[in-house]
């Protein structure tokens, strides 16, 4: 099992509308036919879509997914991840237990950002299937994001947990991506490098 865990988060693109200046839909279409292994849906903060029209979207993202046969995450949203039957949700430290997700979802997959140490030791990593460890670089994209914490936080990860499934996240571009798998990551979480990429299937390859 984290084995193919890890081999979906290799190219894991998250995004909602308020990261396109264009239609998401065709963002994510393109970003599929280029070859991210997974996708997050992540509609939050200045400018995202509410109630209905949050939902109608997550389920045109959703079938996208389908359709390629690649996983559809949800970001927070614990009554959108039961609405849509989503593969899996993503949690911060501040959100809902990754401990009380595993009672409701026993088969979703469950993803949780671990920033520091402190973080990792108040964490129930033996009810998660992957973690996000970020930001590595700096990044503009989340308003709240805590500050870099750099390479040395993924390899210190991975020397402690030589199996856990890791993804690193936060300012990660085409040039610096490689640089997080070496430091031990299975895979980049991407944002800005891909919804605002003026050639979407070249930055997915150079990925
Ligand atoms: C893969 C991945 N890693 C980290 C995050 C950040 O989650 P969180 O700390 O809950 O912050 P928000 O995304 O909810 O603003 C993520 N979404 N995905
Ligand atoms: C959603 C998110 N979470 C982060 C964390 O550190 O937990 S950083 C981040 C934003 C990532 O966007 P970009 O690829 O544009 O930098
Ligand atoms: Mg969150």
């Amino acid at each position: 099992m984290p084995d193919s865990i890890k081999k979906s988060l290799r190219k894991y693109f998250i995004m909602g509308s308020q990261n396109c200046t264009r239609n998401p839909v065709e963002i994510l279409e393109a970003a599929v036919e280029a070859g991210i292994t997974a996708f997050q849906f992540r509609e939050k903060g200045e400018g995202s879509l509410k109630g209905e029209a949050k939902i109608e979207l997550g389920k045109q993202l959703q079938a996208v997914c389908h359709k390629a046969g690649i996983p559809f995450i949800v970001n927070d949203d614990v009554e959108l991840v039961d609405l849509l039957d989503a593969d899996g949700i993503h949690v911060g430290q501040d959100d809902q237990s990754a401990q009380d997700l595993r009672k409701v979802f026993p088969n979703k997959w469950i993803g949780l950002s671990v920033s520091n140490a402190n973080e990792l030791e108040n964490s129930p990593l033996a009810y998660v299937d992957y973690i996000g460890a970020g930001p590595i670089f700096h990044t503009s994209t989340k308003t709240d994001a805590k500050a870099a914490v750099g390479l040395k936080w993924i390899s210190t990860l991975r020397r402690e947990f030589p199996s856990l499934p890791i993804v690193g996240i936060g300012g990660i571009t085409t040039e610096n991506a490689a640089s997080v798998m070496e430091a031990g990551a299975d895979g980049v979480s991407i944002i800005t490098a891909i919804t605002r990429a003026e050639n979407i299937e070249r930055a997915v390859k150079l990925l």
